[in-house]
């Protein structure tokens, strides 16, 4: 298990760094990324008598910046496609999937999009995932990057750490993006 953290934690400071990149930025925009956080979470998903009357995992984005996915050979994993499609992700021999979480979404001035997925059931096989979160320092509070604002582009996001926003989550499900949205509306306690 230690093993597996510590290549996560390589890879998904090097995926980050390439995509900080490719928006014309580095790791220096974003000194806290010199202290990740990380939460190795391990999904099991009995075998289900009849899968249309169960879900798996419910609709949701990560809260994470990015979260490393392992999937056995069971697939489950679904995305939602233009906010109507459930398209599944099938397991490949060797392959990670990369989910963008809501804080690379608000870091990136919603350059990155936070990805709705789901898991489902199936009758047959016992299914396992091992979903890897990296994000930021419990308590730094996380605003779109300076670099990425400008007259055109104001700051959609307001500040917030990981902390705050699991808060969020936790009350206003997948609302909380939303929320903390400028021209969202104001942030209610609870
Ligand atoms: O089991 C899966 O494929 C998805 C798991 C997941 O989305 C999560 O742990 O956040
Ligand atoms: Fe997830």
């Amino acid at each position: 298990m230690e093993e597996y953290q510590k290549e996560m934690k390589g890879l998904a400071a090097k995926l980050i760094d390439l995509m900080l990149r490719s928006l014309g930025l580095n790791n220096e925009d974003a000194k806290w990324l010199r202290h990740p956080r990380s939460l190795l979470q391990l999904n099991s998903y009995p075998v289900c008598p009849d899968p249309t009357r169960a879900m798996g995992l419910a609709p949701h984005t990560d809260s994470s910046l990015l979260t490393l996915l392992y999937q056995t050979t069971t697939g489950g994993l679904q995305v939602l496609v233009d906010g109507v499609l459930w398209a599944p992700v099938y397991p490949t021999a060797g392959a990670l999937v990369v989910n963008v979480g809501d804080l690379m979404h608000i870091l990136s001035n919603g350059r990155f999009k936070s990805a709705v997925h789901r898991a489902i059931v199936n009758k047959v096989h016992h299914r396992i995932s091992i979903a890897y979160f990296y994000g930021p320092p419990w308590d730094v509070k996380i605003s779109p990057l300076m670099k990425l604002i400008d007259h055109d582009h104001p700051p959609l996001y307001q500040p917030v750490t990981w902390k705050e926003y699991l808060g969020y989550k936790a009350t206003h499900f997948n609302k909380a993006l939303e929320l903390i949205r400028n021209d969202g509306g104001e942030i209610q306690a609870n």
